[in-house]
């Protein structure tokens, strides 16, 4: 079953006086995510990783496109029907500390999500304690601020709080930077052991090529803002010349220059990689590259 869609999503800032200068930073990007799977997004950094992951649940809202979520689409609600809804969407950030109220108590970070769901006391208190053991953390962080934890630990408190709202999808964005070896793989067990129990959906971010083989094969790849590959099997078998760059198989070409027709702001017309591919071939500055559908897999080039 299919818990939510990305349907032709962009996003572009504008910037300046009558805001007349405009930075496209994610271009028609599409794709679904099932219920109880785990889809890893991966590409270099400014690829728009972030990006995309905050607009997942709308915490930045797409120029165009729509985010369909059990049949509703995100775009169209009301601050009140989405802030519901973002209980069920939770992003785990890349810098836990800019998600907590430094001025607060962590206990109260954690109790703050919990206020909408009427739980007694005790119940609350048996919630806190066993998703406290389950990750590692000491009951005793919970009368800490934010600036008396380390990064790896207030990135376990963000999974926590998270966990706390029984979410339907959970965005990672680079989780795992922020923790310790010895610890990484515990927590990302921990949340494939509990995605077998909640059927919870998981959008992983990860430059860590080995991590996303050990969690997942079903991948996105990204570059500048747009998908160039997704799919199934991906990382044994890339297809798409920049998922082969990405993954050492390759080497790129020192970047062309473009031509006067076929500028900076064309970008978005021709494929993304178009300057640095090693295989282009004519064609390729012709247009933007189609959309080829094969076997549990999707590529956008002009060699498919
Ligand atoms: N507010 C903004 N205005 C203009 N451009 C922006 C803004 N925020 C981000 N960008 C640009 O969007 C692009 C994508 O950024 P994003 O943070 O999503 O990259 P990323 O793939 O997550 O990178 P990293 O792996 O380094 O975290 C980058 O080129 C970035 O400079």
């Amino acid at each position: 079953m299919i818990i939510l869609r990305a349907i032709n999503l962009s996003k572009t800032f504008s910037k300046g006086f009558l805001k007349t200068k405009k930075t496209k930073v994610i271009n028609n990007v599409t794709f679904n995510l099932k219920k109880g799977e785990t889809l890893a997004l991966i590409g270099e950094s400014g690829s728009g990783k972030t990006i995309l992951s905050k607009l997942l649940p709308l915490l930045i809202r797409p120029t165009s496109g729509k985010i369909i979520f059990k049949n509703l689409d995100l775009t169209t609600l009301t601050y009140n029907q989405l802030h519901k809804v973002r209980q069920k969407i939770q992003l785990i950030p890349q810098t836990p500390q800019k998600s907590l109220n430094p001025k607060w108590k962590i206990k109260k970070s954690m109790l703050e999500p919990l206020k909408i769901q009427n739980l007694s006391k005790k119940e609350i208190k048996k919630n806190l304690y066993n998703t406290f053991s389950i990750l590692q953390l000491d009951m005793e962080y919970l009368d800490r601020y934010p600036h008396e934890l380390s990064g790896g630990q207030l990135q376990r408190i963000i999974i926590a709080r998270s966990l706390f709202l029984s979410p339907d999808i959970i965005v990672c964005d680079e989780i795992t930077s922020m923790l310790d070896v010895s610890i990484q793989a515990y927590i990302v067990n921990t949340l494939l052991k509990l995605q077998k129990k909640l059927k919870t959906s998981y959008v992983f971010i990860s430059h860590d090529i080995d991590l996303v083989k050990n969690i997942t094969d079903k991948v996105i790849v990204i570059h500048n803002g747009e998908i160039l590959e997704q799919g199934i099997g991906i990382l044994e078998n890339p297809l798409h010349p920049y998922t082969l760059f990405l993954l050492g198989k390759t080497d790129i070409l020192s970047p062309i220059k473009l031509g006067s027709n076929l500028n900076k702001a064309d970008h978005y017309s021709t494929c993304p990689f178009i300057t640095k591919c090693p295989v282009r071939i004519s064609k390729c500055f012709k247009g933007e590259p189609p959309t080829i559908k094969l076997k549990q897999r999707i590529v956008r080039c002009f060699l498919f």
